[in-house]
């Protein structure tokens, strides 16, 4: 299970994988190709495991988390959308998910701490705006994994695990800055011996991680779908949505056509919405203006990426290039309406404000008529139900351990 071999996007070439995150010869992305041409869900295998034939591990470790793909035939009705599904990853028992920390970050943080172990162990350092963090946290609770997480001091209370309350395996550091200066400060961490970084977009595991959102609504519909939503702060899910696509296409039986990536970011914050629309495949300081001010506005923090793999090859731009689409700028206050639309159909279920920028934006495009609305539109809710969790969990806040300022070092 999980046979394959990494390939450098720019020069080609195979590499070993040691954990490899970059190709030592050239910039761009590494790739994993699976020797499963085509997929067998392995539902014997907990959570996303199942989904092992291509993901980059050869283990599991035991777990619940796994995206549910579903259709709500009222919410359907109500806008238009007969063909409209839903895949969840979050806290929400009447539809069979069960993802304690409530966001997809799960689905990226549980193969990367099996293809670590497996490529001999270490400490994972982890930058997050919030639920990314939370993920791993949970996975170091969980797994005894050590973990250093890096966050603005604004992000801090965003920072617990369900169940669990053994943190000695966690390192907090909160930065007095933002999720940029939180990268910047786990990057010089890891330049110590020991320390190992998550990789975020660079790393296959992560990638293929979220890459399972597709793969399960190709299974659960019985083939692709015509239309991908998804708000990105980094843009990897829209990238790991396009190489799952690849995949799935090359296993000949979910159809031939990739679907159009419609990625969205919140408002005033959107880099890569500015940047794409203006037909560059790159992003420059005009496409932040204001940045600080501009991060402080926006309800979906976790968006709020300076530096996402946009240009790089095997990134943002390029997953664009090939499947077509449009990137939308949404306003907090359309997200927030739409949260609240999801709330009513769904068992009061609070989705997270970055799947409520996504939601938006599929309601602005079905309201202006830019899909087909007979098409099949996948909706891919990346977070939720962290009231629920609340109430059915225990949740255990993670004590800070040091603050630093942007560009200090913390000794660990
Ligand atoms: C709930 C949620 N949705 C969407 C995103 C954006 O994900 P990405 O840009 O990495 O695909 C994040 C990132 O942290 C997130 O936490």
């Amino acid at each position: 299970m999980g046979d394959y071999v990494l390939r450098c996007l720019a020069g080609g070439e195979l590499l070993e994988d040691h954990y490899t995150l970059a190709c030592p010869n050239h910039p761009g992305f590494v790739r994993a190709e699976y020797t499963a041409a085509q997929l067998t869900v392995r539902k014997n295998l907990p959570g996303v495991f199942r989904f092992s034939d291509w993901l980059p591990v050869r283990g599991s470790v035991p777990t619940r988390s796994r995206p549910v793909t579903f259709q709500n035939r009222e919410l359907c009705r109500e806008l238009g959308l007969p063909n409209l599904w839903i895949t969840f990853t979050g806290y929400y028992p009447e539809c069979g998910c069960y993802v304690p920390t409530g966001s997809f970050k799960e689905l990226e943080a549980l193969p990367t701490i099996v293809r670590l172990k497996e490529a001999g162990g270490g400490t994972l350092v982890v930058a997050s705006a919030g639920n990314t963090g939370r993920a791993f946290a949970q996975m170091s609770a969980e797994f005894g994994t050590p973990v250093v997480l890096v966050v603005p001091e604004s992000s801090a209370d965003k920072l617990w695990t369900a169940g669990y309350f053994d943190h000695s395996s966690i390192r907090l550091i909160t930065v007095r800055g933002d999720y940029t200066d939180a990268i910047k400060t786990a990057d010089k961490i890891c330049e110590a011996p020991g320390y190992f970084p998550e990789g975020g977009g660079k790393n296959i595991a992560r990638r293929d991680g979220m890459g399972c959102v597709m793969l399960d609504a190709a299974v659960t519909i019985g083939k692709l779908p015509d239309y991908y939503f998804q708000a990105v702060g980094s843009g990897t899910g829209g990238i790991a949505a396009w190489e799952a696509t690849a995949r799935l296409i090359g296993d000949g039986r979910f159809g031939s056509v990739f679907p159009e990536l419609h990625l969205s970011q919140n408002l005033p914050f959107v880099p890569m919405v500015r940047a794409w629309n203006a037909g560059r495949d790159h992003i420059l300081d005009e496409d932040m203006p204001n940045a600080q001010a501009s991060i402080n506005a926006v309800s979906a923090h976790v968006l709020t990426n300076r530096t996402p793999p946009y240009g790089i090859r095997g990134g943002v731009y390029d997953a664009m290039r090939s499947c077509g689409g449009r990137m939308y700028a949404v306003e907090n206050s359309d997200a927030a309406s739409a949260a609240k639309i999801f709330a009513e159909a769904e068992n009061g279920i609070d989705i997270d404000p970055a799947a409520a920028v996504a939601f938006a934006s599929l309601i602005s495009a079905a309201e202006e008529g830019s899909i087909r609305k007979n098409a099949s539109i996948l909706l891919n809710i990346t977070g939720g139900g962290y009231q629920r969790v609340k109430k059915d969990c225990e949740i255990a806040q993670i004590g800070v351990y040091r603050t630093v300022d942007p560009g200090e070092v913390p000794a660990l």
